[in-house]
């Protein structure tokens, strides 16, 4: 089956000569949901601006659902790779949340009852479509990521890529969108440094490190691996231990 990500020797070198990326392989099968760690600077987010196109590879290749990642597919590709930055409001510059969540698929030519449709389920999937006449910026930093990710699920993308989706977030607003999260059928890829948040919604992690993937195996198997912990610097809240978790099928 072919992945719907499929990173093959991927390098790359910023144009001050920092090469962040060393040679990556990661291939996503549909319907995973894949945790990316690793510690600051590991690569994780460059890794992911080539997969939308907003980096193009130095070297090796990235495809998504078979299609390369390049200048000729980047509208295809944009829409099958919808990514849900750390900041909702680089997502949200609209009047209102159903302009925001319509803005990407009008942009694909979507108009009258269709869009309206695509952005009451999207709003729905979100648990946020008795807030789409309301300004953006009136609600909830947690609301607001919702509506963010409302805007990339508007597109019906193959593949939901979240960069660090826990962070700002309270204790139930948390929960609340890991839940969301495990509703949608969607592939998703998850930059975290939220190590539980991995556990708790992604059967497999896959372990950047200074440019190159050091472990790509099932969570709960890398977050027990104290010598990999350890040598690449991530580690556990206190008192988290992955052994005693009562962990929800996913
Ligand atoms: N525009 C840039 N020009 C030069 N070097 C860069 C640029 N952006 C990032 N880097 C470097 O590339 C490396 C990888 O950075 P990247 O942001 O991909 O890491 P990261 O794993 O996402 O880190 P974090 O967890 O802190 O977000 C780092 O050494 C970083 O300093």
């Amino acid at each position: 089956m072919t992945p719907v990500l499929d990173v093959q020797g991927l390098a790359y070198a910023y144009p001050d000569g920092h090469q962040a990326l060393f040679g990556v392989d990661l291939h996503v099968h549909q319907g995973e949901r894949v945790a990316l760690l690793g510690p600051n600077g590991a690569g994780k987010t460059t890794l992911v601006l080539h997969l939308n196109g907003i980096l193009t590879a130095g070297a090796g290749s990235v495809s998504v659902s078979g299609l390369p990642v390049g200048k000729e597919h980047l509208r295809e590709i944009r829409r099958r790779v919808g990514v849900v930055f750390q900041d909702p409001d680089d997502q949200l510059f609209l009047g209102s949340v159903r302009q925001d969540v319509a803005f990407g698929p009008a942009n694909l030519g979507v108009r009258g009852a269709e869009l309206d449709a695509r952005v009451m389920t999207a709003l729905d999937q979100v648990g946020m479509a008795d807030y789409a006449d309301r300004p953006p910026h009136h609600l909830s930093f947690g609301q607001r990521r919702r509506v963010a990710v409302a805007t990339v699920l508007a597109m019906q993308p193959e593949v939901l890529v979240l960069d660090e989706p826990s962070s700002n977030l309270d204790p139930a607003s948390r929960r609340e969108l890991a839940d969301i999260l495990r509703s949608l059928d969607v592939t998703v890829l998850m930059v975290t440094h939220d190590l539980p948040y991995a556990l708790e919604l992604c059967p497999r992690s896959v372990v950047l490190s200074d440019g190159v993937v050091v472990a790509d195996g099932a969570t709960y198997d890398v977050l027990t691996d104290d010598t990999l912990m350890a040598a690449h610097r991530l580690e556990l809240p206190f008192g988290f231990d992955p052994r005693t978790v009562v962990r929800t099928p996913h």
